[in-house]
């Protein structure tokens, strides 16, 4: 199978996307790992498929595989990519598009040529939303991992996140921390995990170490997880700038019951075809 892709990236998190209306690709787990693969195939930490909506009021399903090869549910820096590849492919010409994803549905809209703005849905704080393996919701969890013992805020944007506060990202333990809460077993789906650095009410530095990809260069979920977590802390305000090592997002969120949303670039960076 010969399969046409474009090669894409939101602050340096990259993705090969897949325009899967007007081919027919059906990719199986291995097939993700070996595309994702930086040295034997293309390489990228998410694939992403653009398919035919599955909702009446949709213009496109959206569906995202880690480079591990594992499908997830959202991903925020990827849905600025989709709606940048729609739009360049003339598979839409709408400046705003629904996607359909298996966490609900998306709101992308192009704010101009340069930024595009995702509405990410409501948070959700239940454990059992997350999932996460604790009784009863808090603002802060804790938990052993070796000798350490570590506080941590847990979120859904979709995806599982948790978000841990450090004084220097530069100098957080997320070589170590990262893929051991990330294999919890309190996490039984897995989780990301960011080390969240805050520099006043308004801007943060953010580093993440995502579910399925290892530390990437940004996470836009891991951004709207780490905003919510330092909002409901009372640390941070409503609109608030994260940098990460790719670049920067702007997230907005009024509180609970209201959408995040992540406004920030999307880049073509070529196109591709390759044998399966
Ligand atoms: N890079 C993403 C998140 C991708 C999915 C994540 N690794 C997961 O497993 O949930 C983003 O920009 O949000």
């Amino acid at each position: 199978m010969l399969i046409e892709f474009t090669k894409m990236q939101g602050l340096g998190n990259d993705f090969i996307v897949i325009d899967a209306v007007n081919q027919a690709v059906e990719l199986t787990p291995e097939q993700i790992r070996f595309l994702a693969d930086r040295h034997f195939g293309v390489g990228c930490d998410q694939l992403l498929m653009v398919e035919k909506p599955v909702s009446n009021n949709a213009d496109f399903k959206y569906r995202i595989f880690n480079a591990d090869g594992g499908e997830v549910a959202q991903c925020g820096n990827g849905a600025r990519c989709f709606a940048r590849f729609v739009r360049d492919k003339k598979l839409s010409h709408k400046d705003q598009i629904i996607v359909d994803t298996d966490a609900g549905q998306l709101l992308l809209r192009f704010d101009g040529e340069e930024s595009i703005t995702v509405n990410m849905g409501v948070p959700r704080h239940a454990p059992e939303q997350i999932p996460l393996l604790m009784d009863a919701e808090a603002l802060e969890y804790s938990v052993a991992l070796g000798a350490e013992k570590i506080e941590f805020y847990a979120v859904s944007m979709g995806n599982p996140h948790a978000v841990i506060r450090v004084q220097d990202i530069d100098t957080a333990s997320l070589e170590t921390l990262g893929p051991q809460l990330e294999s919890h077993k309190i996490f039984p789906q897995r989780v990301n995990v960011g080390f969240m650095q805050i520099l006043s009410r308004k801007q943060i530095n953010l580093r993440v170490y995502e579910r399925g990809a290892a530390e990437t260069l940004a996470c836009g979920s891991g951004a709207c997880a780490a905003v919510v977590a330092g909002i409901e802390q009372n640390l941070l305000d409503n609109i608030v700038r994260v940098n990460l090592p790719g670049g920067e997002l702007t997230i907005e969120w009024l509180g609970r019951g209201h959408p995040v949303f992540m406004s920030g670039p999307a880049v073509s960076v070529y196109e591709g075809q390759i044998q399966l």
